[in-house]
């Protein structure tokens, strides 16, 4: 969902584009040794701790780190024995780099042997809706008969989102108790990880013997009859019953587009710069025209003091309208700056139709510690939910995304999305999460 590249000038074709937003995003790194960092974590026993060399990758830090060293180290201070939760773990092989399998074997493997996490129940991903079924099948049931089930889960956002939508699927019992999920964050962009870690960079390995969690903020997006689902590169789509779940972004306008545009195996194998490939395809057209203006009526849930109001913006077009539960989109993009991990408030940010240059301006400002909502023409504001009735007559323009899955509506269509009260898995926070120690 990162979209700061300057214009390409010869964009000719959909292939050209590609090519040079590459070369420029290629052409402004520089090569840096592989760092090397240090983890440490209290084994589930409690009487030592484990410290863990790794080294970031030599050819590519978003590749997941190399294990250099494992050794153990006594505590003065033993902790009691952490309790006990049915541990699954599941390997996401689509997510991200594919490096889900080799990430297992050469660097969770021994840190598990080491910390003492023994589990048979490891689940790999063979398909889009591997994890929708295992949470059909077992987690499901497991949370609902009350069962603690601790799940390590290494993928992006998109795994998150599978879990939410699989564990909401049915109706939750009084004894349901909702999994604590370890996020490892394998995906592309990772939101819901850097936005509760911000700054982490090791993996998510420090939380895996963690004994602290917090519920997960979400929400329910309730789309307008006919709204489908796009699998397959959109190649085909689902009914999905309306309401889908999410924990970190649903938007409309460009943004939407762009995760919609970029979610192809040509562009995934770009790893993060996709997003910046199909936002030049997005913000500067092959005419030379403006960036589409998307025409549509959108409002928004307001709390006050008595009792939460809609409230229409007066604009009929726009071009970037999404709402976020969390801070960043990826490791350095800030989308809603005043976002607290895990806080749980919603937040708007909305801006009108401009040209691709400013568009990419106020993009860019985000990556300054989310000065973008400091501008003038940026709407940023907490709100309760929103409301977004679309007035367009090509489906291009009405895919709406919900935590990196892309919805269409029908024609007149709309979606809704609210807050949830309650919450259905709890994260499992390690470093630089210290606010969640107060809960
Ligand atoms: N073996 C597999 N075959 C086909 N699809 C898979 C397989 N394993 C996972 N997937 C799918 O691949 C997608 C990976 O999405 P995920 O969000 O985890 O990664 P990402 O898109 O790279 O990261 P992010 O959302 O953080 O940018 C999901 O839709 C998932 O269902």
């Amino acid at each position: 969902m990162d979209i700061c590249v300057d214009r390409a000038t010869d964009s000719d074709s959909a292939e050209i584009n590609v090519t040079m937003a590459e070369k420029e995003v290629k052409s402004t790194e520089q090569p840096q040794a592989p760092k090397e960092f240090t983890i440490k974590l209290p084994s589930l026993y409690g009487q030592f701790d484990i410290v863990a060399q790794l080294q970031e990758n030599e050819e590519d830090a978003a590749h997941p780190p190399r294990l250099l060293n494992i050794s153990k180290m006594l505590r003065d201070d033993p902790l009691p024995a952490a309790s006990s939760r049915e541990t699954h773990i599941i390997l996401s092989t689509g997510s991200g780099h594919q490096k889900a399998n080799s990430f297992y074997s050469d660097v969770l493997s021994p840190i598990f042997e080491a910390t003492g996490i023994t589990s048979t129940n490891l689940h790999t991903t063979k398909s889009e809706s591997s994890i929708l079924d295992l949470t059909r099948d077992i987690f499901f049931p497991a949370a609902n008969s009350a069962i603690p089930l601790r799940i390590i889960l290494a993928s992006g956002d998109g795994g998150m989102v599978d879990l939410i939508n699989g564990l909401l699927a049915l109706p939750h019992s009084p004894s349901y108790i909702p999994p604590d999920i370890v996020l490892l964050p394998l995906g592309t962009a990772n939101a819901l990880y850097h936005s509760t870690h911000p700054g982490a960079n090791t993996w998510g390995l420090s939380a895996l013997t963690s004994r602290t969690s917090k519920p997960l903020p979400t929400y329910t997006a309730t789309f307008s009859p006919g709204s489908r689902l796009l699998v397959d590169e959109a190649r085909s789509s689902l009914d999905f019953g309306q309401a889908l779940h999410g924990a970190v972004v649903v938007s409309w306008g460009m943004h939407a587009s762009l995760v919609a545009d970029s979610d192809s195996a040509t562009y995934r194998q770009h790893g993060i710069a996709r997003f910046k490939m199909a936002a030049q395809e997005a913000l500067y057209p092959s005419d030379a025209s403006l960036p589409h203006a998307y025409r549509g009526s959108v409002s928004v849930l307001r709390s006050s003091s008595e009792h939460p109001t809609w409230v229409e913006i007066h604009d009929t077009v726009h071009l970037y309208v999404l709402a976020t539960l969390v801070s960043h989109l990826e490791r350095t993009f800030c989308i809603s700056p005043s976002s607290a991990p895990l806080g749980g408030d919603m937040y708007l940010v909305h801006f009108g139709p401009t040209t691709g240059d400013d568009a990419m301006r106020i993009m860019g400002l985000a990556y300054q510690a989310g000065k973008h909502v400091d501008d003038e023409n940026v709407r940023y504001e907490k709100i309760e939910g929103i409301r977004i009735a679309m007035h367009e007559a090509d489906e291009r323009w009405r895919r709406v995304c919900v935590d990196g899955k892309i919805v269409r509506v029908e024609e007149g269509g709309w979606v809704e999305v609210r807050k949830r009260e309650r919450g259905v898995v709890n994260l499992v926070l390690g470093e630089l999460s210290t606010s969640a120690q107060t809960f």
